[in-house]
């Protein structure tokens, strides 16, 4: 996978080295380049921005250096990236939308700041590129730098071999639409408290068994609406009657 990011902290990005993220780099998997949005101005003070038509407060990020940053990024001769604007305007960023976007080739980030980015910018990119305002959930930031990281890490983890071992994609939380069960390592007791003893049973059935009921619980007392959205097919008769 391709993916470009474009901001005017590109330095925000020094993280996506570290750890899983730069291995996916160092073998491949993600070939990562992050853009400083001033390297397509063209004035002595490098201006991104200016002040709102309509009044308002704060400024908005310029039309211009973004076209030209979008046209050398995505250029027509190219299949063109999915564009992504992290944004509290967004849909909601879900685990279904980063195994979307783990099947992407190319992801192209546009970070905004300020109050944000000049319409026409994301107008004019949907004539030639799919373009996705994605938000983190109903708060604001000071820009979109840091939901690139969180999105980015989300999407990486999916793509193949980065994550040592797949099986946990399986019973991850969100991976069948549930939040996952509670997990215990040694000590078999820690301040008096012990682990569940079916998880020490070694019958792989209860366990299994064990373990939907806690997420099905959990889910149900913490994330109702997740709940409520699972297919009634994908619950395991046996759920209905616990
Ligand atoms: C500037 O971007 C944001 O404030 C933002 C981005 C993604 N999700 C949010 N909830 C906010």
């Amino acid at each position: 996978m391709r993916v470009d990011i474009v901001s005017i902290f590109p330095e925000y990005f020094a993280p996506l080295d570290l750890s899983l993220i730069g291995k996916a780099r160092a073998n491949g998997t993600l070939r990562l380049v992050v853009h400083d949005l001033r390297s397509w101005t063209h004035d002595v003070h490098r201006t991104v921005d200016d002040t709102p038509y309509g009044g308002g407060p704060g400024m908005v990020m310029r039309p211009e250096p973004w076209g030209e940053a979008l046209d050398a990024l995505a250029p027509p001769e190219l299949t063109p990236p999915r564009l992504l604007v992290p944004s509290p305007a967004g849909v909601p960023f879900t685990q279904a939308l980063a195994y979307e976007l783990a099947a992407e080739p190319h992801l192209l980030f546009a970070c905004g700041r300020y109050e944000g980015i000049d319409q026409r910018v994301l107008d004019h990119a949907a004539t030639r590129m799919p373009v996705t305002e994605v938000s983190l959930g109903d708060y604001v930031l000071f820009g979109g730098e840091v939901a690139v990281l969180v999105i980015l890490e989300a999407v990486t983890r999916l793509l193949p071999g980065v994550l040592g071992n797949a099986g946990s994609l399986e019973e991850e939380s969100h991976a069948h639409g549930l939040l996952e069960a509670p997990m215990y390592t040694k000590p078999a007791t820690w301040r008096g408290l012990d682990v569940p003893d079916v998880l020490r049973s070694g019958d792989h059935g209860r366990i299994a068994r064990w373990r939907r009921d806690q997420a099905l619980t959990r889910t149900g007392q913490r994330r109702p609406d997740l709940l409520a959205a699972l297919d009634p097919q994908s619950l395991d008769k046996r759920d209905v009657t616990a």
